[in-house]
């Protein structure tokens, strides 16, 4: 017996609200077991990034591989890498061992909501090259996607869905662009997957700036991909309902979402820093909470 077993390759966050800290705390609200593996430490916090260094390429491929060839794994996330070196390294490392990896989500994580690069241009460009490819699924906000295929920020639905399109006929089966920074009364997530399209609206939460919704989105998603892995394991898809069918991917993305909105409720009136403003983390444990 073994619970739901997930990697992060991904940035060390030192105030919590984004990286390897929010992706091990959604995979435990979330009832997965999380593993590691840094691959570049930030010095942030509410008010924003204060220094970024990536970690030498082969202190990360020495975690992936320790964890890769002991841990039976469901699925990896891969974040913030912050190098073209690291990405490289990266890449290796899974097709090394493609089989251990379970699904791979993928969030390129490319700038901070401060503004502040998270990764150079040639590291953004070998995300392109080299780590599409081996992805199952990517997850991104709108300004990832534009870059990554070297076009203007979408300013509309249309256009979402053709950088969607062109961002999975490089790889992944399932891309998911996340619509936060499109104007409007609603947020739009776009998804593209192999039944078609969907668009997946919410209400636009109002109030308190919020950091990390991504990361805890794409972090949500592996560890419900883990769970259904699981469930299938031990022949208990039954109990999790449309999750396990050929809409898997829709109904989890569906969820994750559900997920990080009531995180980021829950967080509102949270005010964490001396000076109260800067921006606020989403509460990854909400489900945890027993009031
Ligand atoms: N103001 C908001 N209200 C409700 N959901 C939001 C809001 N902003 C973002 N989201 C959701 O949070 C997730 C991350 O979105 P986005 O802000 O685009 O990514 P990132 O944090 O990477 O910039 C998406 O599912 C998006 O729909
Ligand atoms: C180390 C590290 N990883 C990821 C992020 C950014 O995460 P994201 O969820 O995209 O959040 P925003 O910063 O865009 O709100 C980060 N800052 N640091």
């Amino acid at each position: 017996m073994r619970p739901p077993l997930v990697l992060t390759i991904a940035g060390s966050e030192s105030d919590g609200a984004a990286g390897v800290q929010a992706d091990l705390k959604t995979f435990t609200a979330l009832g997965s077991y999380g593993a590691s593996a840094v691959t570049m430490v930030t010095s942030v916090s509410p008010r924003g990034v204060r220094s970024v260094h990536p970690l030498p390429r082969e202190v990360v491929r020495s975690q992936i591989d320790a964890v890769a060839e002991d841990l039976l794994l469901d699925a990896t996330k891969i974040g913030s890498l912050g190098s073209a070196a690291v990405v490289e390294e990266v890449a290796a490392a899974v097709r090394a061992h493609r089989d251990r990896f379970g699904v791979i989500v993928l969030d390129p994580v490319m700038v901070s909501a401060d503004g502040t690069a998270l990764i150079s241009a040639e590291g953004a460009a070998a995300v392109g090259t080299s780590l599409l490819p081996l992805a199952d699924v990517l997850s991104l906000n709108m300004a990832e996607a534009a870059q990554l295929l070297g076009r203007p920020l979408a300013t509309s639905i249309d256009e979402m869905r053709d950088q969607a399109l062109a961002l999975q006929a490089t790889g992944p089966d399932t891309v998911l662009i996340t619509g936060g920074r499109l104007p409007g009364e609603d947020v739009v997530d776009l998804l593209v997957h192999p039944g078609g399209t969907d668009l997946l609206r919410a209400e636009r939460i109002t109030g308190r700036r919020v950091r990390g919704a991504g990361t805890t989105l794409s972090a949500a998603i592996t560890a419900q991909v883990a769970r259904i892995a699981e469930f299938d394991r031990v022949g208990e898809l039954d109990e999790i309902g449309e999750a396990g069918t050929a809409d898997d991917l829709v109904t989890i993305v569906a969820s994750a979402r559900e997920f990080v909105a009531s995180a980021t409720e829950n967080a509102q009136d949270w005010r964490l820093t001396r000076g109260g403003d800067g921006y606020g983390p989403v509460n990854h444990l909400i489900t945890l909470d027993k009031d």
